[in-house]
């Protein structure tokens, strides 16, 4: 399976509609590719808290309309990234959409845990609640957003639910670029599972990003790695790895339910 992940560089010195057309023409560009991946608010940027809601989309906006269009003429699978979504009783999300290679929706996913602590999207978003899982032809994606990926039992709820690729956009900081590489692994390794995580370059909001899109093996090897810049980032992976790793070393099988949860 080839996947081909965009890591976008969001800069104010660029519109969102000049943005969204170039991002269409990059997914056209990945044509004989399996799976695209974007990522994170690409449309406004992650940290420009002021956007989400002048760029805030209704469920099938323009970024929709875009991206579903670009899905179909290179005849790919598509995770969009996420943008601004306003529901239409008036709530933001920061929602993740996936296209089919026909350009049908095949599933969105409102980021569950929201970044910010007392500011930002923690304060001017909803929070998802339901753990998204997309059946591809080749392996079952399950989806995260960013911050997410410092939650380790939400991935554990997508194993499972049957993942055995992890695809997160993200608009990761490069302050914490040492997390963002070391939380990737740790979530393949405990998962046994790929990781494709496809963050932003760029300044946005005053706030560099960190590049360094990466893909992890089950195993826990970097399979690719981006730089700091925008780059399209290719590789090839073969996703029954996963069954294989799993097979051979089954430590998911000793798992122990209920411990994030007090016991009395
Ligand atoms: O957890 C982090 O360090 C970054 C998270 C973030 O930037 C986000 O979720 O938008």
């Amino acid at each position: 399976m080839r996947a081909s992940l965009l890591q976008v560089a969001v800069n104010e010195d660029e519109s969102v509609d000049s943005r969204r057309r170039r991002v269409a023409a990059l997914v056209r560009d990945q044509a004989g590719t399996d799976l695209v991946v974007l990522p994170e608010l690409w449309t406004t940027g992650a940290f420009a808290y002021e956007g989400f809601g002048t760029e805030a989309e209704p469920p099938e906006g323009p970024t929709y309309e875009a991206m579903a269009k670009a899905a179909s003429e290179a005849g790919v699978w598509l995770h969009a990234g996420s943008v601004p979504e306003r529901d239409p009783d008036g709530t933001l999300y920061n929602t993740s959409l996936v296209f089919s290679p026909s350009g049908e929706l095949a599933a969105s996913y409102r980021k569950i845990h929201r970044f910010g602590f007392d500011k930002g999207e923690a304060v001017l978003m909803g929070a998802g609640e339901e753990l998204v899982t997309v059946r591809l032809p080749d392996t079952v994606v399950g989806v995260a957003t960013c911050y997410d990926l410092r939650f380790p039992e939400l991935f554990r709820g997508l194993v499972d639910a049957g993942a055995e690729t992890f695809v997160v956009p993200a608009g990761w900081p490069e302050r914490r670029r040492a997390h963002w590489t070391l939380l990737a692994r740790a979530r393949a390794v405990e998962n046994q599972a790929f990781v494709l995580a496809c963050g932003t370059a760029g300044t946005h909001a005053g706030v560099p990003q960190a590049g360094h899109s990466v893909v992890v093996d089950p195993w826990g090897e970097v399979l690719a790695e981006a730089g700091p810049g925008e780059e399209v980032l290719t590789v090839d992976f073969d996703p029954a790895t996963v069954a294989g790793t799993r097979d051979r070393f089954p430590a998911l099988k000793d798992r122990v339910l209920g411990l994030d949860r007090p016991r009395r």
